[in-house]
């Protein structure tokens, strides 16, 4: 019997990892009927004005930071933070009032607002004083189990243990014939449709769907050129870094890139789709979740897709199962079968290194599960749509990355090969800078602390702040774009694309876990896949620069910048018909 097999005890019905809150809701619809019901309204309302309306005490430093007025009587200042990160209000008031800045989060809850590296970098360095804000974690855990991404504390570092190994440098570097299969597929399914004229079938595209339609949104032929095709390349990039997050995650085939109709990958279109910018609605639903029992549409779609979405991940883990009791039964263990990380962190549980009460639980391990399909999807296929875009604006950019990698005589490089191309590192960091899929990241202080400032700045009674003491339960908001862009570290052109600035890197030492930026952040809760991205995203350039040329469309539609827990492109106009980044694709002849 296979080590996978001893220690994969996985119960067959894993939806209910993530159904635990579902007799909680439909508990209280039922309450909501019935006059008890009407009664703990009234109270909950009562509570709720009490808790909105009496300010919290904190202490003087904190409460003489400088910071705006309230812009609105409930949610304060808080769509200015989410929504207006890069460029917008947080630019003007760190312009205005200093690095941390004070404003108001919900009723009158006080929250600070930090660019300041000094600051940043204290947090970092003492990761489990600050925690998750209670109600992004209820969110998460909701949605996919009690797996890394939500834990805290000591169960936080016991499972990060054990994770860890599965994503190290040789692990990593084992799963580069997972990334290239997948990015040349993608590559020849783009050929096939730009050759066809954007026929699905022909680009052999129907094969699994059985209908023969048109990809939703992949293809528009109005914008058809001889050799190039207006392609919605987000939709792609999205099945992409999920067929790789099946194999080299789980070593299963989602094959959502041949399968345009496959669940799983709709069902996370659809999710982010309803929910692609932050709302006052939606901000209002995350802090009471009964408030998502009231009937919508858009709450039938997000509950039907996380459904599915579940559902899908509970048959990705039986069809493991599956596999590991097949592999045990005929006694053959076949290491090429257990190099994803869903094995290796199998296996690494089962070390004698990690003590018996460390090991994770079986629930734990299937938590990881969608933990990893969450964070390891979106994040990547919205910073390679970001990268397109950019290098489709800058088409000397882009034709100096074809120069580095053309240059390759290799059409897979080795790791160590494709780690060593210095232009498609700094085209790398320069997109992730620029369009972080996480543009802010927030905490609580588990316990009173003292904050150090790096920058000084006048208080409100006009005394100079040099440390912020924050209360227990403080929330805490670090501005990641904000610093990515700073134009302190950066210099004045930080907001272009210009990927030969980390030759130099910037003036102050970041401490973000790669690349001088803070977009995998740092620190204990650093990005665990970082290592993982980066040379999954490599590889899709690689291949995709070496075979297509990407433009800008003719008729120039507007990509705006949406955020909600990920940053996203949408077109203006069109952001009813979700996330999407439209572009034009020619075959390369050069
Ligand atoms: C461009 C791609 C990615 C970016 C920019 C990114 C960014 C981040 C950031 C900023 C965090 C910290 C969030 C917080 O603590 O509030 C994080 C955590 C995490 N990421 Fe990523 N991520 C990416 C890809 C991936 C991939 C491919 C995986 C897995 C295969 C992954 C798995 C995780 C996990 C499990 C955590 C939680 C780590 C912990 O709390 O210890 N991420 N990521």
């Amino acid at each position: 019997m296979s080590l996978l097999a001893a220690q994969l005890t996985l119960p067959t019905n894993v939806s209910s990892t993530f159904s635990t809150y579902e007799p909680l809701f439909s508990a209280s619809y039922d309450v909501l009927n019935s006059r008890v019901g009407v009664v703990a309204l009234c109270l909950l309302a009562v509570f709720l004005s009490a808790w909105l309306l009496v300010p919290k005490s904190h202490y003087a430093s904190f409460d003489n930071l400088p910071g705006p007025k309230p812009a609105h009587i409930l949610w304060g200042n808080s769509l200015e933070v989410i929504k207006g990160v890069i460029g917008g209000k947080p630019t003007e008031w760190f312009e205005k009032y200093g690095k941390n800045v004070r404003y108001t989060a919900f009723g009158t809850t006080q929250a600070l607002l930090t660019s300041d590296l000094t600051t940043i970098n204290y947090i970092l360095k003492n990761g489990y004083d600050f925690a998750k804000p209670p109600i992004p974690a209820r969110v998460f855990k909701n949605m996919l189990g009690a797996g890394l991404i939500t834990a805290e504390g000591m169960v936080h570092r016991r499972q990060r243990k054990v994770l860890n190994p599965a994503f190290g440098t040789a692990q990593v570097r084992n799963l580069m014939p997972e990334f290239w299969n997948k990015a040349y597929l993608l590559s020849d399914l783009w050929g096939g449709l730009i050759a066809s004229g954007g026929d699905p079938v022909a680009a052999g595209l129907a094969a699994t769907d059985g209908a023969g339609a048109t990809p939703p949104n992949a293809v528009d032929k109005l914008a058809q050129g001889t050799d190039g095709l207006k392609i919605e390349t987000l939709g792609w990039l999205n099945r992409f870094a999920l067929d790789v997050l099946g194999l080299a995650g789980m070593n299963v085939e989602i094959n959502s890139l041949r399968d345009v109709h496959n669940e799983l990958s709709t069902a996370y279109k659809s999710i982010s789709g309803q929910d692609s910018q932050i709302t006052p609605w939606i901000m209002m639903e995350m802090i009471f979740p009964i408030l998502r029992w009231i009937p919508s549409k858009r709450q039938k779609i997000m509950r039907a897709s996380m459904d599915a979405a579940k559902a899908n991940s509970a048959r990705l883990l039986r069809e493991k199962k599956a596999a590991i009791a097949k592999e045990a039964e005929s006694g053959l263990v076949d290491p090429e079968r257990e190099r994803d990380v869903l094995s290796l962190l199998v296996r690494a549980n089962m070390s004698p290194d990690v003590p018996a009460d460390q090991r994770l639980s079986d629930a734990e391990v299937l938590a990881q599960v969608g933990t990893f399909l969450a964070a390891g999807h979106e994040t990547t296929s919205t910073t390679l749509a970001f990268l397109l875009e950019r290098l489709a604006q800058n088409p000397d950019v882009q034709e100096k990355l074809h120069a580095e990698l053309a240059a390759v005589p290799d059409d897979r490089p080795t790791y160590d090969q494709i780690s060593a191309l210095p232009y498609l590192e700094n085209c790398i960091r320069e997109v992730l800078r620029l369009d972080p899929p996480a543009i802010v990241i927030s905490r609580v202080s588990v316990d009173d602390t003292t904050l150090p400032v790096g920058t000084p700045m006048p208080g409100r009674d006009g005394s100079l702040v040099d440390s912020i003491q924050l209360r227990k339960g403080s929330q805490i908001f670090m501005a990641i774009s904000h610093v990515n862009t700073s134009a302190e570290l950066w210099g004045e052109d930080a907001h272009e694309f210009r990927p030969e600035r980390h030759d130099a890197g910037p003036t102050d030492k970041v401490p973000g876990v790669y690349g001088n930026i803070l977009s995998f952040y740092g620190g204990v809760r650093n990005c665990i896949g970082y290592r993982f991205a980066v040379m999954e995203m490599k590889t899709a350039m690689f291949v995709l620069l070496r075979h297509y040329r990407f433009e800008t469309l003719p008729s120039q539609p507007k990509i705006s910048r949406r955020w909600l827990f990920v940053q996203r492109p949408a077109v203006e106009g069109e952001e009813n018909l979700g996330p999407q980044m439209p572009l034009m694709v020619r075959q390369r002849h050069d």
